[in-house]
C-alpha cells in the first residue's frame, strides 16, 4: 500500500499533484472548527509568474542542540549514498496526507531506506500563490532555518524543486492542541495540563523573541504535539523580524528563606538590616525585541491584540496578548472576546476594558485569572511581558514550582485523547517535582539537582530564567 504513495523517485520526473491521488488518506486534517489566519493586504491579487524554479538550496546541517537527534543520523545515513551527499526528494516516500493550510499541504513521510525515522514534508506550490503569500513562504523558510529549540521544528531539508518549495521538519503524530481541546469535557483542560502547555509555549516564544522574531499567530491550532507529548510551535509565515539586544538584568528579589549568608546583598540606607537578610540579587537574561514595529494586520481574529486591530503599529507585545488569550481558551474552552461573527469579535477586543470570567468556573483558578488579567491589558506599557519579555511572565505565581531549565524533562500530563509514547528518557513530574518511584529516574534527578543546587541555599536559581545559555543567536 505504501508503495502506491511513493513520491516519484527522480526529481526530474516530479509530479506533486497530490490532490488527484485517491490513495492518500487525510487522517488528521485540521478540524473544520479551526480558525484561519487573517492577513490584510492592499495588493493581494497579482499572481506569481509560473517560471519554474530549480534553485538548489544547500542541505542543512545539524544545529548544535539537535546534533544527536536520531532523525539527523537517519538523514546522514540516507545521504551518504547520494552522489552529491545531499538529500533529494527521491530519498523520501510519502506515507499519508496529514493536513492542508493556507500555503500548502503537509505529508507524513519516511526516508526510503531508513524506515524508522518519520518526518513531515510541507509542500507549497509556488504557482498557486500570490506574491504576498510567496513572501510568507520565504519568511517561513528564513525562520525555520534559524531555529534550534526542542519546542520548535527542526528544518532537516529545504528543497526547491520545479515550482514546489518543500520543507522537511519533525512530524508530530499527536495532532494540535486545538483538536486535543475538542476532545475534553466542555473543551476545557485541567489546570495542571494548562500550566504544562502554557509553560512550554512560553519558553518557545521566549526563544523566538530572543532571536528578534515576533510570532503573531499564536493559537491552539499552531501548537502541535510531538510523539513524546511535548509541544512544537508551528507555522511561521506571519512572523516578522526585529532587532533585539539581549542583556543580563539584575533584579532585587525578596526571599522568605532566612539568609544563608551566600546571597549577595545590597544595602540601602534605612532598610539596610532588613534588606541584608530578606533580599537577594537575581541575574536574569532578558531578550525582548522592545523596538519591534510592524503595521500589517495579521493573525487570527480571536487572538488579535487591540493594537493590531487599530492598525497604529504593534510590536512583540501582540504575542503576550495572544498568550493570555491562549491560557484563557485552554482553561475555559472559549476565547474571551468571541462574538457572533468575526466583526463583532474585533469590536469586542477593541472596546473591551477588562476581561470577563465566568465566576462559577473560576474557582481555584485565582492565579491563572490574575495572569490572564495581567496579559490582556490594552495598554502595552502595562501589559505583562512587554518590557522584559518571558522573564517576567515566568515569575508569575501561576508558574510557581516550574523548574524552567528542566522543562523538557517534565512528564507530559495525562489528558484524554493524548497518546504519549513511553520512552526511556527520564521525566520529571511537573506537578510534584518528582517522578514515580523508578530508581533510575531518581538517580538522574539527583544528579541534575546536584548540578543545579551546587550552591547550597541557591534554590532560587531553579525558578529563575537560567536556561538562557541554551540560546544561540
Ligand atoms: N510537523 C507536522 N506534523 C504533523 N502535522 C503537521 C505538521 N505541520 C503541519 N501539520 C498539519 O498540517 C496542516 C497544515 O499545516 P500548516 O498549518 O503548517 O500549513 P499552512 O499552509 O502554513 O497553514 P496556515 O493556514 O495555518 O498558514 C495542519 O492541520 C497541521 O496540523
Amino acid at each position: 500500500m505504501e508503495d502506491d504513495m511513493i513520491l516519484c523517485p527522480q526529481d526530474s520526473d516530479l509530479d506533486l499533484s497530490f490532490t488527484s491521488s485517491t490513495s492518500i488518506a487525510t487522517t488528521s486534517a485540521r478540524s473544520s472548527l479551526a480558525r484561519s489566519s487573517l492577513c490584510l493586504s492592499f495588493n493581494d491579487s497579482s499572481r506569481i509568474s509560473s517560471a519554474a524554479s530549480s534553485t538548489a538550496v544547500p542541505n542543512l546541517h545539524p544545529r548544535p542542540h539537535r546534533k544527536s537527534d536520531a532523525n539527523w543520523s537517519a538523514i546522514r545515513a540516507a545521504t551518504n549514498l547520494s552522489s552529491d551527499g545531499t538529500l533529494h526528494l527521491r530519498h523520501l516516500k510519502l506515507v499519508r496526507h496529514v493536513g492542508s493550510g493556507n500555503l500548502g499541504r503537509v505529508f507524513l513521510c519516511r526516508l526510503r531506506d531508513y524506515d524508522h525515522a518519520s518526518f513531515a514534508l510541507k509542500v507549497v506550490d509556488n504557482n498557486a500563490l500570490t506574491s504576498k503569500k510567496l513572501s510568507h513562504v520565504q519568511m517561513e523558510a528564513r525562520i525555520l532555518s534559524s531555529l534550534d529549540h526542542p519546542f520548535l521544528p527542526t528544518l532537516y531539508a529545504h528543497l526547491e524543486v520545479s515550482h514546489y518549495t518543500c520543507f522537511l521538519i519533525d512530524f508530530c503524530p499527536n495532532g494540535d492542541l486545538h483538536s486535543l481541546l475538542r476532545k475534553q469535557p466542555n473543551y476545557r483542560l485541567p489546570i495542571d495540563s494548562v500550566r504544562f502547555f502554557a509553560a512550554e509555549v512560553l519558553v518557545a516564544l521566549e526563544y523566538l523573541h530572543s532571536l528578534g522574531i515576533v510570532y503573531r499567530d499564536l493559537k491552539p491550532e499552531n501548537i502541535l504535539i510531538r510523539e513524546d507529548g511535548h509541544i512544537m510551535l508551528s507555522d511561521f509565515d506571519l512572523c516578522f523580524n526585529a532587532d533585539v539586544v539581549p542583556k543580563l538584568d539584575n533584579r532585587i528579589q525578596g526571599t522568605t528563606s532566612s539568609s544563608s549568608g551566600k546571597h549577595r546583598s545590597r544595602c540601602y540606607g534605612g532598610n539596610r538590616r532588613r534588606r541584608r537578610t530578606d533580599e537577594e540579587i537575581v541575574t536574569e537574561f532578558v531578550a525582548e525585541p522592545t523596538t519591534a514595529y510592524s503595521r500589517s494586520c495579521v493573525g487570527t481574529h480571536e487572538y488579535l491584540a487591540p493594537e493590531l486591530i487599530t492598525g497604529n503599529g504593534h510590536g512583540s507585545g501582540v504575542d503576550w496578548w495572544a498568550f493570555g488569550v491562549l491560557v484563557y481558551e485552554l482553561l475555559y474552552g472559549r476565547t474571551p472576546f468571541k462574538g457572533g461573527c468575526k466583526e463583532s469579535t474585533l469590536r469586542n477586543i477593541a472596546s473591551s476594558t477588562e476581561v470577563r470570567f465566568d465566576e462559577e468556573s473560576t474557582r481555584g483558578m485565582a492565579q491563572a485569572k490574575d495572569l490572564i488579567e495581567k496579559l490582556l491589558v490594552k495598554d502595552t506599557r502595562e501589559r505583562l511581558g512587554c518590557a522584559r519579555g518571558a522573564t517576567d511572565i515566568k515569575r508569575h505565581p501561576f508558574f510557581d514550582g516550574i523548574k524552567w531549565p528542566l522543562i523538557r524533562m517534565y512528564r507530559p500530563p495525562e489528558v484524554r485523547g493524548l497518546a504519549v509514547k513511553k520512552n526511556s528518557r527520564a521525566h520529571v513530574s511537573h506537578v510534584s517535582g518528582w517522578s514515580s518511584s523508578h530508581k533510575k529516574r531518581r538517580w538522574l534527578w539527583k544528579g541534575l539537582s546536584c548540578i543545579f543546587l551546587k550552591n547550597k541555599g541557591s534554590k532560587r536559581n531553579l525558578n529563575s530564567n537560567h536556561n538562557y545559555y541554551h540560546y544561540k543567536k
